[in-house]
């Protein structure tokens, strides 16, 4: 775990637990061993701590965590003792880092003496991501090295500094070239004593003058930013802690903040979330098709086809990752308005200092405009991002096929048509495959890839490498109708708007699920995705089913059917875009979101015209209905195989909806709920609104809820009635 060696006068240690070498306790242990072996040994002067592997050190081992019980005992060798032994320690000790080195890996840094880094090395502490704090002294440490403001900003917000920037905040002593290793112990041959200030505990919080004013000032913004996390807050205080306090009573109230944390179900959810989404990125579809052993196709050359604001939201998003893209339009009407977007996108991207002009022109060098999709003829993927219509892309698809050669990937970005009505008009299903974007395509980090039954794995080994390549996070889903996202979401606004038919206005609706955590109340997120595009897809619902949908519908096949939002529609409020829709805005495309009467007519006409008596509804009915609405779905796209496990629909509700990273997505919301409550709920729902198929309970669900114990969320899918062995 940790490897000791000895080169001359110096003692090297290697932190050796891959592939991060995360801090478990068998590795501090490890190397408590090695430093006091070290300082037993008189033949050796200075000690050198190196990572095996790419990193120096990812911090300590998150899997360890749940073990909270472990860390009040106070027993064995912690982080803290191991550090004790390193700063107390005659002989010098140089932290050499390489790859990342975060969290307890940056601790154990500053417990050392001296830190040298390679160029490209990383280092923070993204603690706070997790739903707790640096808790090996790093609040307290690391402050008295870069001053209050920076250390503050730095742990508040969990992000890494490059190494030049480590160098400037005097975090490292120097960045080396050439070999680490070789570095590293010629400079600590050169050391032979540890100065007093080469002791963290002993030095004083520079620059600290401010810091009632800094504090006062990002207290404010986190409770606006990130409304409802306790993590930021706690980070703050225990930054704050080290000007208000000695080093001694600094690092008390620290453990003290650090264990209130720990034990919270923030962190919970938090830790959850990291260990989710790195799980819902591994897909397996059998033994030979799976993230492991499946290859992909090298995609040097991209097409996008629809230079609207998705379509130019993708090729931005392929662009700035080095991918050459043609741009595909109709006319060159349209394609010069999508490329001013692209532009105006990247423009964006140079005033927010994310790239710089030049890099903007070098990225649009590799644009290649068309209004020929015989152009497209030689790429390797091509992304379609036409309107969301079935027919459109059927034909696009029969073209593309006939133009394109052989192994081009034929992805198309739809949100809800079926992968396998699409591919049929090929003759290379194998190559067709879905990949659902999120607007803006550029920012939004979810990328739900779309399989069909005849898709190959090495179509999906390529789109899935490729979303990565993309910056993006991607969950692979089995095809259907709406697929994870658009299932799971669309019985949870349903439900909301039956809320509305019932009794509460949409304002109203959307203060409960923003102080819930979801960063937009779903009428908003309606009116931002446009009230139009909802009707459209409603519209072509009915079609598809052979039903005439009217404002006056009330049932489609006997199922509830609430027309409201189609009146809303009907009234040519069609979202923020015309400045008006379930509210009303300052001017078309504003933000800011007023209440409006008009709407508030709509809602009650309606509900005269159908008879409805309004009634007062709690938050706590509201946050059932459409939260348990979308975990029966979540469980039934399970049922289904169209998600393999509840992580993915975790994945997709956190980075597709903004769901609160703290409730960890709706299945782990459910499971801190308890599946017997949910299921018991879903039932009482289902007793008073029995003409709404949604609240007919999951038997997957039922199965868990009446197994009479706690079944663990990767346990879940042992309960599916219809396994799908092949996928588990
Ligand atoms: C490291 C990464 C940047 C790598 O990214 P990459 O994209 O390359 O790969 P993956 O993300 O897919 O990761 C690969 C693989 O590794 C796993 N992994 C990564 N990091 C960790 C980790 N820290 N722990 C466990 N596992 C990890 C990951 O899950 C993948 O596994 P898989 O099976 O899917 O292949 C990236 O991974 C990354 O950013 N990692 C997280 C970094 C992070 O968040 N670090 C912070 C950790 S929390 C921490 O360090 C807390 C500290 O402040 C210490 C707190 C200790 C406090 C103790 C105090 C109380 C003691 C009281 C006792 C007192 C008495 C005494 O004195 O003894």
């Amino acid at each position: 775990m940790a490897e000791y060696k000895e080169i001359d006068s110096v003692a090297v240690i290697e932190l050796k637990n891959p592939p991060a070498n995360a801090l478990s306790k068998a590795l501090v242990t490890g190397l408590n061993n090695g430093v006091k072996r070290a300082i037993d040994n008189p033949r050796i002067k200075s000690i050198v701590l190196i990572g095996n592997g790419q990193h120096f050190s990812a911090g300590a081992d998150i899997t360890e965590f749940p073990r909270v019980a472990d860390v009040t005992s106070k027993q064995g060798v912690s982080l803290l003792t191991v550090g004790d032994v390193i700063e107390s320690c005659n002989k010098p000790v140089v932290s050499a880092i390489h790859g990342v080195c975060f969290g307890g890996g940056l601790e154990i840094a500053l417990f050392s003496h001296y830190r040298l880094a390679v160029q490209s090395a990383k280092l923070g502490f993204p603690e706070v991501s997790l739903g707790i704090l640096p808790g090996a002294n790093g609040t307290q440490r690391l402050p008295r090295v870069v001053g209050f403001e920076v250390a503050m900003d730095m742990i508040v917000s969990g992000k890494p500094v490059s190494a030049p920037q480590a160098l400037q905040y005097g975090i490292l002593d120097k960045i080396v070239d050439g070999d680490l290793l070789t570095a590293a112990v010629q400079f600590a041959k050169t050391l032979n004593t540890v100065p007093h200030d080469r002791r963290l505990k002993n030095v004083p919080v520079p620059n600290s003058e401010n810091a009632n004013k800094h504090f006062e000032e990002k207290l404010a913004k986190i409770k606006q930013k990130q409304r409802g996390y306790i993590a930021p807050i706690n980070c703050l205080k225990a930054v704050k802690a080290s000007v208000d306090l000695p080093y001694s009573e600094g690092v008390t109230k620290e453990f003290q903040l650090f264990m209130e944390l720990m034990s919270s179900a923030q962190a919970r959810g938090q830790q959850y979330s990291f260990f989710s989404e790195r799980a819902a990125t591994k897909w397996y579809l059998s033994a030979s098709k799976n993230y492991k052993v499946s290859k992909d196709i090298p995609v040097k050359t991209a097409g996008v086809i629809g230079a609207g604001t998705m379509g130019s939201g993708i090729a931005v998003s392929l662009l700035t990752s080095g991918i050459p893209v043609i741009l595909v339009e109709q006319d060159s009407k349209n394609l010069e308005r999508g490329i001013e977007l692209i532009k105006s996108i990247l423009q964006g991207g140079v005033k927010l200092k994310r790239m710089t002009q030049s890099q903007m022109n070098q990225i649009l060098q590799i644009l290649q405009p068309t209004t020929k999709i015989e152009d497209l003829q030689s790429v390797d993927l091509i992304i379609e991002a036409v309107f969301e219509n079935l027919k459109l892309k059927q034909e696009l698809f029969s073209k593309l096929d006939k133009i394109c050669k052989r192994d081009t990937v034929l992805c198309s970005n739809t949100s809800t048509l079926d992968i396998d009505k699409i591919a049929k008009s090929t003759s290379r299903p194998e190559k067709v495959v879905g990949t659902h974007f999120f607007a803006p395509a550029h920012i939004m980090p979810l990328l739900e890839n779309v399989y069909g039954n005849h898709t190959s794995a090495e179509t999906i080994a390529t789109v899935m490498k490729l979303s990565k390549k993309i910056r993006k996070i991607p969950v692979l889903v089995k095809t259907c109708h709406g697929f994870v996202a658009n299932r799971t979401f669309f019985e949870y606004s349903q439900e909301l708007r039956f809320v509305v038919e019932e009794g509460l206005l949409p304002n109203e609706v959307d203060d409960i699920l923003e102080d819930f955590g979801m960063p937009m109340g779903v009428f908003k997120v309606n009116d931002l995705s446009g009230i139009d595009v909802g009707w459209r897809i409603r519209q072509e619902q009915a079609i598809a089913n052979g039903f005439n949908l009217t404002t006056n519908t009330r049932y489609i096949n006997g199922e509830r059917y609430c027309a409201i939002a189609d009146k809303i529609f009907q009234a040519g409020r069609y979202g923020r875009k015309t400045g008006k829709g379930w509210y009303q805005y300052d001017k078309p495309g504003g933000r800011v979101a007023m209440v409006d009467p008009n709407v508030n007519n709509i809602i009650l006409n309606h509900c005269k015209e159908l008879g409805l008596t309004r009634r007062k509804i709690s938050t706590q009915e509201v946050i059932e209905r459409c939260m348990f609405a979308a975990i029966n779905e979540g469980f039934r796209c399970l049922e289904d195989g169209i998600a393999s496990k509840p992580e993915e629909i975790d994945t997709i509700w956190l980075h597709g909806f903004g769901f609160p990273r703290y409730r960890g997505g709706p299945m782990f919301y459910a499971s801190q709920v308890g599946l017997r409550k949910v299921y018991e709920r879903i039932k009482y729902y289902q007793k008073h609104f029995p003409e709404t198929s949604h609240w007919i309970a999951s038997e997957m669900l039922q199965r868990i809820a009446e197994s009479g114990r706690n079944v663990p969320i990767s346990e879940w899918t042992k309960f599916n009635p219809t396994p799908t062995s092949s996928r588990l």
